[in-house]
């Protein structure tokens, strides 16, 4: 173990967001000047992956030109996979979904009693649109224990955005290998194939599955060049393969339309020894943003803590919005400064990495998730209304020390997993957190 910690702690990363990278693994791996010679360096087949349409406008085309030992298609023809441990849902179905505008809070779902991958600890939570019309999202927890051996996924449904809430991952890639902690976020888009390791003994995050386009940085608009998540901070890997044969097969998984599938082939697919290109995985410290907000009076909309969006069709409304929490000075006068009560025609996922949530008291946990839909009343607790409006001064505060929350807000409303809905987990008395919220009304004040 401990080579392999030194392999994955020491990592060397290019850093930079949508930047036209270029790396290899051995020297002069990349031919010169071209993309599909007749013949590679090294004798290596070229590849390109297509992140989007060929013709997409040039500033949001992404592809890349991998450089491998053999080229993908080496495997056997893919076979639909089933395995009683599987345990996510990828497309929405009257069997396996319900709809509800009723406010939802899960307790951390626990370690699973038997080994379990990456693949096999995937738990969906709920989703709307479709992976066949390339428009939605799917949001999963996943609960592993074992890393994935001898296997790689790639998902052609969409990209995944994990959130690691405990444990470390060790991802093999197409393009190099990443280490991501809890406090970091990855993305992994659509099509790319990778492994996860797990070195730490239980492993558990939250991801966010989108059919409709990749992540880009929301635009800054009157806050300037500077704030938020900086480009800079952005990595990605190098450059790395194995030139591994596998007697006995190694299994590709393949998500697609929803459902898992697998192919046998005899080699590694992390046999990419140099690539170039903008379509390539990365990853972001959450720690690294500079969140940007009030600092006279009021409480400024979260939208201002956006970290990655994905765009839909409609000036200024997101598919997707990953939005963090961070810790924070709190500095408005005369301003209840917590969460405000809301109905948003956006749903939004809530997710907590560590600490706990400036609107609850209790009750949303490390591990644990909320879901208030499109137009669904919620807001703080009773309990932190009562301690807000009871305190009797305002200075500045430093909110959510070491605590890292996070949403995932849409524009398109989720149906709900049945059995995220059924499982144990959910707390049933989510709704009593309001119960106590008094009238302080009178008509005199
Ligand atoms: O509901 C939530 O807790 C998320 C949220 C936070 C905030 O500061 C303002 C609005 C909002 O929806
Ligand atoms: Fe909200």
């Amino acid at each position: 173990m401990e080579k392999r910690e030194c392999e994955f702690e020491n990592l060397e990363y290019q850093r930079g967001f949508g930047n036209h990278f270029r790396s290899e693994a051995l020297q002069g791996a990349l031919p010169n000047g071209q993309n599909s010679p007749l013949h590679c360096p090294y004798g290596l087949y070229a590849e390109q992956l297509s992140g989007t349409a060929f013709t997409t406008p040039r500033k949001q085309n992404f592809r890349s030109w991998l450089y491998r030992i053999k080229p993908s298609v080496g495997h056997e023809p893919f076979q639909l996979y089933s395995s009683p441990s599987l345990n996510f849902a990828g497309v929405i179905d009257k069997d396996r979904f319900l709809t509800t505008p009723t406010q939802l809070r899960w307790k951390p779902l626990e370690c699973p009693e038997h080994p379990r991958d990456f693949v096999h600890g995937l738990f969906t939570m709920c989703g709307a649109g479709s992976p066949f019309l390339r428009h939605g999202y799917m949001i999963h927890i996943y609960v592993a224990n074992k890393s994935m051996e001898d296997c790689a996924l790639a998902n052609a449904d969409g990209d995944f955005l994990i959130v690691p809430q405990q444990g470390r991952l060790w991802i093999k890639t197409e393009f190099g290998k990443l280490q991501v902690c809890p406090g970091e976020i990855v993305v992994l888009q659509l099509g790319m194939r990778f492994a996860i390791e797990l070195p730490d003994a239980t492993s558990r995050g939250y991801i966010l599955e989108v059919f409709s386009g990749h992540f880009q940085l929301p635009d800054l608009g009157l806050i300037g060049a500077n704030g938020l998540a900086e480009v800079g901070e952005f990595e990605t890997p190098v450059a790395w393969f194995e030139n591994k044969h596998c007697e006995a097969g190694f299994t590709i998984f393949h998500k697609f339309g929803g459902q898992m599938f697998s192919a046998k082939q005899e080699h590694s697919p992390f046999n990419v020894v140099a690539w170039h290109g903008n379509y390539a995985p990365y990853k972001y410290d959450l720690r690294k943003f500079c969140p940007v907000n009030t600092v006279l009076f009021d409480h400024a909309d979260p939208s201002i803590n956006t970290v990655l969006t994905v765009p839909s069709e409609k000036p200024g409304v997101a598919v997707v919005d990953f939005v963090v929490f961070p810790p924070r000075w709190s500095v408005a006068e005369h301003t209840f400064r917590p969460p405000y009560f809301h109905r948003n025609c956006m749903s939004e996922f809530m997710g907590l990495i560590s600490g706990s949530y400036e609107a609850k008291a209790g009750g949303f946990l490390p591990g644990g998730a909320s879901l208030h839909c499109c137009m669904t009343p919620h807001g703080v607790d009773a309990t932190t209304y009562e301690n807000t409006i009871s305190a009797t001064s305002q200075e500045p505060v430093k909110v959510s020390t070491n605590a890292l929350a996070f949403m995932f807000e849409s524009s398109l409303t989720p149906q709900v997993a049945i059995s995220a809905y059924n499982s144990q987990q959910r707390d049933a008395e989510y709704h009593q957190c309001w119960s106590g919220l008094n009238s302080h009304f009178a008509l005199e004040s």
